[in-house]
């Protein structure tokens, strides 16, 4: 089993999808959301810069292709495409600012992130949605705003998840060895990539979300488990749920 037991955890960084949110959530809530809103928001803002500059980035991707129906494609494969995540962020906002989408959290995530923050452990963020959506899922969750307790943001312009050399990135971003910090996702191959870049790294494998423990990496339910696990500080009051 790879992985670091033991070792002072100074930061944490979250996966979203399968980690502090449902798999569910994302894929029943949040995909069908941007891709029944795709077409108009082209239609409307095709022309700003920011989305012009996405779809220019659509088209070298997926040369003679209509950047629409490419960008269909990569939804119905839940490709992790840069272009196609960034431009999900940008519809998305429209639905967490008009209240029509708020951000799931699992019960036990909140507490461990205030517990933690509040215990001096930065938290960070990375995750293959872009790093406005992972702003707005934090700003409008379930538990309130708490992009406070949050000090980085990273996506896949920082690089893939599944190489070392992104986590390297992300420590060297947060100015700290890898070693001091421990990444935690429900997905064994970027916490293969975690911790071939010397962070301490747990699958966190949520039974609602059918994950299966790889046996590669230290595995935890729930994120006080976590806590428990690798020293970190616990929440006052046990959350319930
Ligand atoms: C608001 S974040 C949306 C999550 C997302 O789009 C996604 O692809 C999830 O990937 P993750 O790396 O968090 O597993
Ligand atoms: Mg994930």
């Amino acid at each position: 089993m790879n992985g670091r037991l033991s070792g002072t955890v100074r930061a944490v960084v979250l996966d979203i999808e399968g980690t502090t949110s449902a798999i569910a959530f994302v894929k029943e809530t949040l995909f069908p959301f941007a891709e029944g809103a795709l077409g108009g928001f082209l239609r409307a803002r095709g022309e700003d810069p920011a989305v012009a500059g996405l779809l220019a980035e659509v088209r070298a991707l997926s040369p003679g292709e209509e950047p629409e129906a490419a960008l269909r494609g990569w939804m119905a494969r839940d490709e992790k495409v840069t272009p196609l995540k960034a431009l999900q962020g940008l519809i998305w906002r429209q639905g967490f600012e008009a209240g029509r989408l708020r951000g799931h959290l699992w019960p036990d995530v909140a507490p461990c992130l205030r517990a933690w923050a509040a215990g001096g452990i930065a938290l960070r963020v990375y995750s293959s949605g872009s790093v406005e959506a992972q702003r707005l899922l934090f700003a409008h969750s379930e538990a309130g705003d708490l992009t406070p307790l949050l000090s980085g943001f990273d996506d896949t312009r920082t690089g893939p998840k599944r190489e070392a050399a992104s986590y390297a990135a992300i420590a060297a971003s947060a100015g700290m060895a890898p070693a001091d910090m421990l990444f935690l996702s429900d997905v064994a191959e970027e916490l293969d990539a975690a911790a071939a870049a010397g962070m301490a790294a747990c699958q966190v494998v949520r039974a609602a979300d059918g994950t299966v423990a790889s046996g590669r990496h230290p595995a935890c339910a729930t994120f006080p488990e976590v806590a428990a696990r690798f020293g970190l500080p616990a929440p006052d009051v046990p959350p319930s749920g």
